[in-house]
């Protein structure tokens, strides 16, 4: 990556919480949580990376620290040549940010009164937010909803009101922390196509936090994994699926009962009258392995399901640990 092109850098960052803890009458412990321990990396302008890793990994606090909102314990963190946690409110201009998990519409007010009041509180000039207000609502597809109580959304339609909203500004980069966590699979496409077409059309950074594989393998064409606070795996996906050998799992429904399939590397796990499991690695293509079977079975009905992340970064663990032993050995 060249120098010019970096947007996001991070050199050795920390972030160390302390946390009391009541432990008798008038006993407190102090200890120290490292909820992030000397990251580092660097996101050009205009690409779009996953971050990744289990429950209390750090991604949260990591995206604080890229908004201001947190100040790290240590090392350099900047964001388009500015400290965040000094200059806030002139980044605040620069940056967008999703929580799938919170909302930031108003609660009790009809979707368009939100956008209003961020048209005011971010001084966005009037044919600039007339413009881009009417490009959201149409991508978006908010029409018939502008002037429904952000209350009465559905959670798919409330997800993207908020993408609206923290895209009203223009910001070069967008942060999204979960943002088809609870989605039916119909919003999820629409979220995933929007962003798609956010990221190429205008050449918006994404940061997308997500514990949804497929959100990854549709968006991002690089993924970081964090965990304990520290960076894991930072490349591709399909590296991922090879540092882990994560596998992927084919559901197959076939006209009758019959005896396990056979299609190499692909292995029956599971079998429940006509249904089949079939476990294979996640880096080969399903479409070859389902036009093989198709080729020589009476097949009705198929799925493909992803393996979670938490499976994913168990089995390097577990790759990293075997590969330890044998060192020793
Ligand atoms: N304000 C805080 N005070 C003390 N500890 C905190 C604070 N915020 C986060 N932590 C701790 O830091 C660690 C990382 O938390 P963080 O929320 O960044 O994880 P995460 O990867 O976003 O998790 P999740 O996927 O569950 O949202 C956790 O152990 C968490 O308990």
């Amino acid at each position: 990556m060249r120098d010019e092109d970096v947007f996001i850098e991070l050199d050795g960052v920390e972030k160390v919480f302390e946390v009391r803890r009541k432990t008798g009458f008038m006993k407190r412990e102090r200890r120290t949580v490292r909820a992030v321990d000397s990251i580092s990396f660097r996101v050009a302008r205009g690409e779009m990376v996953g971050y990744i890793g289990p429950n209390g990994a750090g991604k949260s606090t990591t995206i604080k620290m890229l908004t201001g909102i947190l100040t790290p314990s240590g090392g350099r963190l900047r964001v388009a040549g500015i400290d965040p946690s000094r200059e806030r409110t002139r980044l605040a201009h620069r940056i967008g940010v999703v929580f799938g998990q919170r909302t930031t519409l108003w609660w009790d007010l009809p979707l368009i009164d939100s956008y209003k009041l961020m048209h005011r509180m971010y001084r966005i000039p009037d044919a600039r937010y007339r413009e881009n207000l009417d490009r959201l609502v149409e991508l978006l597809d908010l029409g018939d909803l502008l002037d429904v109580p952000v209350r009465q959304l559905s959670l798919g339609q409330r997800m993207r009101g908020d993408i609206a909203a923290a895209l009203l500004h223009d910001p070069e980069v967008l942060y999204l922390d979960e943002p088809t966590i609870g989605l039916d699979v119909i919003s999820k496409a629409k979220v995933r196509d929007f962003l798609r077409e956010l990221n190429t059309e205008r050449g918006t950074t994404v940061l997308l936090t997500t514990h949804d594989l497929q959100d990854i393998e549709q968006l991002c064409s690089r993924v970081m994994v964090i965990d304990h606070g520290r960076m894991m795996y930072d490349g591709p996906l399909a590296g991922l699926h090879e540092v882990g050998e994560s596998e992927r799992t084919l559901v197959v429904d076939l006209e009758r009962e019959l005896p396990p399939i056979e299609a190499p590397p692909a292995r029956v796990v599971k079998v429940e009258g006509p249904r089949q499991w079939l476990a294979f690695p996640a880096a080969e293509s399903a479409a070859v392995l389902v036009a093989r079977i198709a080729a020589e079975y009476p097949l009705v009905d198929l799925s493909v399901r992803e393996p979670d992340i938490e499976a994913v970064i168990a089995k390097m663990y577990a790759e990293q640990a075997d590969r330890a032993e044998r060192a020793i050995s």
